[in-house]
């Protein structure tokens, strides 16, 4: 079974506003609400490519029902730790550009920490973690790490979508995938990222460093893959991007989805690089169909 995990979910409230000024009244010309958080937006799209998994993470307050409500509706299993304060709403605003502003997320108390640390340590050699997201500030800056000790102990695949000091924690315990951007690929050797060729030099660093497989994420530029055989470099699709929200988590959940049906990497990064593309182009997350019909247009070439 896959677990996707979130420590900080949130609710996401999306706002379109036609000429957005600082200081002064804007009136939203659209605005949605959609259930968010990276492990969720993973678990999300692994449901809609027909893979069936477990949702944890800590939620809580009226944010918290929203979005185990909205799983539920998916027919989504979730299992999470319920804690005091309210899940946060991180806000997305659309006017021309794309600005996000992220909440902090509610106190996590430690003995609500135990008792997610307790459903890791449950998990079995058959299972894959997927971590993804940022760890909220009321919890230990090494939590993550601790999961991964643990789940690598148990025999556990272990996936890795975070960015900032979180990511480079993991890179020592060999995590099965990690899908940074190519910024967060410079923020981990704390370094720019210029041209491709620093892509490919520091992409493959990290499979040097143990990390099985890893893709590269550049947005509409396409994304780079890497493991110890291979380097392949993708396409990504042109259309018009609605929003691009939850694209680098549809990637985890597309190269998963398709890796595990079919064991064939290739593949796996060209449905990854297609299911980003299919978010980007749609309101919400992908569908299936979206991600099939895009998936021709992904050209995968060897480096
Ligand atoms: N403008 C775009 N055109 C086509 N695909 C896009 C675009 N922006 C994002 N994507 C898709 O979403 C994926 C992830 O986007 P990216 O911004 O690199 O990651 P993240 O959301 O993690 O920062 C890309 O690899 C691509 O498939
Ligand atoms: O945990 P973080 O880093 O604050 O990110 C949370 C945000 O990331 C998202 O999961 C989207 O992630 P991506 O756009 O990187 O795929 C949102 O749903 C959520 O608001």
């Amino acid at each position: 079974m896959i677990y996707t995990c979130t420590l900080n979910p949130s609710v996401d409230y999306i706002v379109e506003v036609e000429h957005f000024r600082v200081g002064e009244l804007n009136r939203a010309t659209k605005t949605a609400i959609f259930p968010g958080g990276k492990g969720i937006n993973v678990s999300r799209v692994l449901k809609r490519l027909g893979v069936d998994n477990t949702a944890f993470g800590f939620i809580g307050g009226f944010t918290g029902q929203f979005i185990e409500s909205e799983l539920k509706k998916e027919e989504i299993h979730a299992d999470f730790v319920k804690v005091n304060g309210d899940t946060r709403i991180n806000i997305k605003l659309k006017s021309g550009e794309e600005t996000e502003i992220n909440g902090q997320g509610p106190a996590i108390l430690s003995e609500h920490q135990d008792e997610l640390m307790n459903k890791i340590q449950a998990l079995s050699q058959e299972d894959i973690l997927v971590l993804a997201g940022s760890i909220p500030p009321s919890i230990p800056a090494d939590f993550y790490n601790q999961m991964v000790a643990t789940s690598k102990r148990n025999g556990i695949k272990v996936v890795v979508d975070t960015s900032g000091p979180a990511l480079k924690q993991f890179i020592q315990h060999h995590p099965f995938l990690m899908k940074p951007n190519h910024h967060e690929l410079g923020e981990l050797f704390d370094t720019e990222i210029s041209s491709k060729n620093d892509i490919i030099s520091y992409g493959y660093k990290l499979v040097e460093l143990g990390v099985e497989n890893v893709i590269v994420s550049m947005a509409g530029d396409g994304a780079f893959f890497f493991n110890k055989g291979k380097i392949l470099f993708a396409t990504a699709p042109k259309g018009i991007v609605k929003n691009s929200v939850g694209a680098g988590d549809s990637m985890v959940a597309g190269f998963l989805a398709a890796y595990f049906n079919e064991q064939d990497i290739e593949k796996a990064f060209q449905y990854s690089v297609a299911a980003g593309s299919a978010t980007a182009f749609s309101e919400d997350l992908c569908t299936k169909d979206k991600v099939e019909q895009l998936l021709s247009e992904v050209k995968v070439t060897q480096v």
